[in-house]
């Protein structure tokens, strides 16, 4: 494990709180709620994790959080990954949640609410860990269901530092929401989309013009159109690419495939990020030693990618100069 790494400052732009949930903590809060898993032991469950392609893996991601139904629960889960992610030479979390994947098993939303705004304030105050939340629309429910989330939310905005927009990405385009996210933007909440990711480069074009998003997910298929690569140069949109994710998910076959240096090479404005830990092999630090492995990047380009996530970041000014100062120093 190379040192470097581990104490580059790395801010965690695309982190599925409930992709977080190891089997462990998932056997532990099944106990603590009386549900039943549909596995017998923790290596039961890894071994479950083969999957063919992002459906195949949100089956059993939908699956998983059944366990989740009290803000303890929550608040477990998200300490439990902030541990992690410290350990890691993580600095700051934006966390995104799925509302929905809650309510429709009658988990209302102050649960998830109080329970992750909790552990973030806990996090802040014990770990010295800054961190961001965001509230996310599951793109293969309806448009009328996520406006109806949004609306509920209220009392929440303030919390929020964006809305998202991820789940089954294919036949289900951003364009569908462009009514939800301009209510968002007349809110003043930002905006990400996860496209590219098994969605066509029409997609991260669709997110960047009808959502007005600030930040694409993912988005390494906008390779497949020159043109949605400029606009990404042009607009300096940051992507928050996942390599292991894309690696489990049969988005590339290996690493050694993965488009990574090519987005860089084209001049985009590329973040390293783990998507759902606990399901693809590991954290941060995890992801940017596969890239180490496989890439041989130099320091100076972990360091610039470190810096274009802490520019891309949700955090106050004095902490980004903070963290950015902590990054200038590392040699
Ligand atoms: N990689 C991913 N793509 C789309 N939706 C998700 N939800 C959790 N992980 C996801
Ligand atoms: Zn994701």
């Amino acid at each position: 494990m190379s040192e470097f790494l581990k104490a580059l400052p790395k801010a965690e732009l695309h982190l599925h709180i409930e992709g977080s949930l190891e089997p462990e903590l998932m056997f532990a809060l099944a106990k603590r709620n009386g549900v039943e898993l549909p596995f017998a032991t923790v290596d039961e469950v890894r071994a479950a994790y083969d999957f063919t392609d992002l459906q195949s893996f949100l089956d059993l991601y939908y699956q998983g959080m059944a366990v989740l139904q009290t803000p303890e629960d929550f608040y477990d889960l998200a300490m439990d990954y902030f541990r992690r992610a410290v350990a890691d030479g993580v600095v700051h979390v934006e966390l995104s949640f799925d509302p929905q994947g809650h309510l429709i098993r009658d988990i209302p939303l102050p649960v998830p609410f109080q329970g992750l705004t909790r552990a973030m304030r806990e996090a802040e105050e014990t770990l010295g860990l800054s961190t961001a939340l965001i509230m996310s629309f599951l793109r293969d429910r309806s448009p009328e269901e996520a406006l109806s989330v949004l609306t509920a939310a209220a009392p929440y905005y303030h919390l929020l530092s964006a809305v998202g927009l991820d789940s089954a990405e294919r036949d289900h385009p951003p364009s569908l929401f462009q009514g939800v996210f301009e209510k968002a933007k007349a809110l003043g909440l930002p905006r990400l989309a996860h496209a590219g990711e098994e969605g066509p480069a029409s997609y991260v074009h669709e997110a960047l013009t009808l959502l007005d998003v600030c930040r694409i997910d993912h988005g390494v298929r906008c390779l497949e159109d020159p043109a949605v690569v400029e606009e990404l140069r042009i607009r300096r949109t940051p992507l928050t690419v996942c390599p292991l994710s894309n690696v489990r998910l049969k988005v590339v076959e290996t690493m050694a495939e993965h488009p990574l240096p090519k987005l860089v090479e084209a001049g985009l404005v590329v973040t390293i990020n783990s998507d759902d830990p606990a399901y693809f092999g590991g954290g941060m630090l995890a992801n940017f030693t596969a890239c180490q492995t496989a890439f041989g990047w130099s320091n100076d380009l972990f360091k610039t990618l470190a810096r274009n996530a802490l520019e891309a970041a949700f955090m106050t000014e004095e902490r980004r100069a903070e963290l950015l100062a902590r990054l200038d120093a590392l040699t």
